[in-house]
């Protein structure tokens, strides 16, 4: 079996050697993958993730082209920047960096950007695709989840997969994801009755509540593998929405935080990028 804990971190940095030598014979087809980033606003965080995502490209061989555009930009704008992204034929993946500021309506942004190029998979084709278990691009974090689970040679068909959260970019994909891998899924929420009698059905339990150290040793069956999709700041680091410390005396496997979804999710969206720009090279 597996190290208890699940080495995110380590397994991302094999991906991303991975894909640094698929995208030199990508560079001897004269193909360089190309990933724009925009960012609207300044909000730190956001501005923390657009450095990581650029700083990687740059150590793998992608182009990044970033787009600042001030907190105030109008819809429009950003409608027609996407649009001039659609179109450069040097660009292989779109992002828009979430969340945008509220007077802008997300989904008619995520809507705009090409299906070819939606490598952060929240596009309603690239969604609609992983319902039906279809080719496409998959949402980074949920994709880094299974990437993680399966390199670390957790099994997910037959195991009782309780996925805590909904949300459109992380809870709902991860659990139609666990599904076409076989496993029986419970979706537990804020309106779920009894949400620790839930929980503790679980075999494998992923946790994108966004709330700190929501999830107690109690909430967790012996054994189970625990997947912490949560990042909270807090005066001496990043915790989790698990108590990590006395949940992982009961877990079998468990993700930290840092370390353990964060760098999978960029080493996804490093991937769709570079999957996006094998379609260039024939
Ligand atoms: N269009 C869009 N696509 C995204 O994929 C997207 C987004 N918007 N908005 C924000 C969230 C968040 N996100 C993370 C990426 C990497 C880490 C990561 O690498 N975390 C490190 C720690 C980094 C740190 O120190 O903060 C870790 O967990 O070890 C975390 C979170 C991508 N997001």
């Amino acid at each position: 079996m597996q190290d208890k804990i699940l080495d995110g971190k380590g397994v991302s940095a094999k991906i991303k050697e991975e894909l640094a030598e698929e995208i030199k014979e990508l560079q001897k087809k004269n193909v360089t993958p190309g990933l724009a980033v925009v960012l609207v606003g300044e909000d730190p965080a956001s501005q923390v993730y657009v450095n990581m995502k650029e700083k990687t490209c740059n150590a793998l061989g992608i182009v990044s082209r970033k787009h600042v555009l001030p907190e105030d930009v109008s819809e429009e704008k950003l409608l027609s920047m996407v649009d001039d992204l659609n179109n450069d034929p040097e660009i292989d993946g779109i992002l828009v960096q979430l969340p945008l500021p509220g007077h802008i309506d997300e989904n008619k942004v995520l809507d705009r950007i090409k299906v070819e190029k939606d490598v952060d998979g929240f596009h309603p084709e690239s969604i609609g695709r992983v319902v039906l278990a279809q080719d496409g691009f998959r949402a980074a974090t949920p994709a880094g989840i299974i990437e993680l689970l399966k390199r670390s040679n957790v099994t997910l068909e037959g195991k009782e997969a309780v996925v805590l959260g909904r949300s459109n970019i992380v809870g709902k994909p991860v659990a139609l994801l666990l599904l076409n891998e076989n496993a029986t899924v419970t979706v537990a929420h804020s309106r779920t009755k009894d949400i620790a009698e839930v929980t503790r059905r679980a075999d494998i339990l992923v946790v994108a509540v966004g709330r700190k150290e929501m999830v107690t040793a109690d909430m967790v069956k012996q054994g189970a593998v625990v997947v912490d999709v949560g990042i909270h700041r807090v005066e001496d680091g990043l915790k989790g929405d698990v108590a990590f410390e006395e949940v992982k005396e009961k877990a079998s496997a468990i993700t930290p935080v840092p370390g353990g979804v964060g760098p999978m999710t960029i080493a996804m969206l490093m991937s769709n990028t570079v999957k996006s720009a094998r379609k260039r090279a024939i």
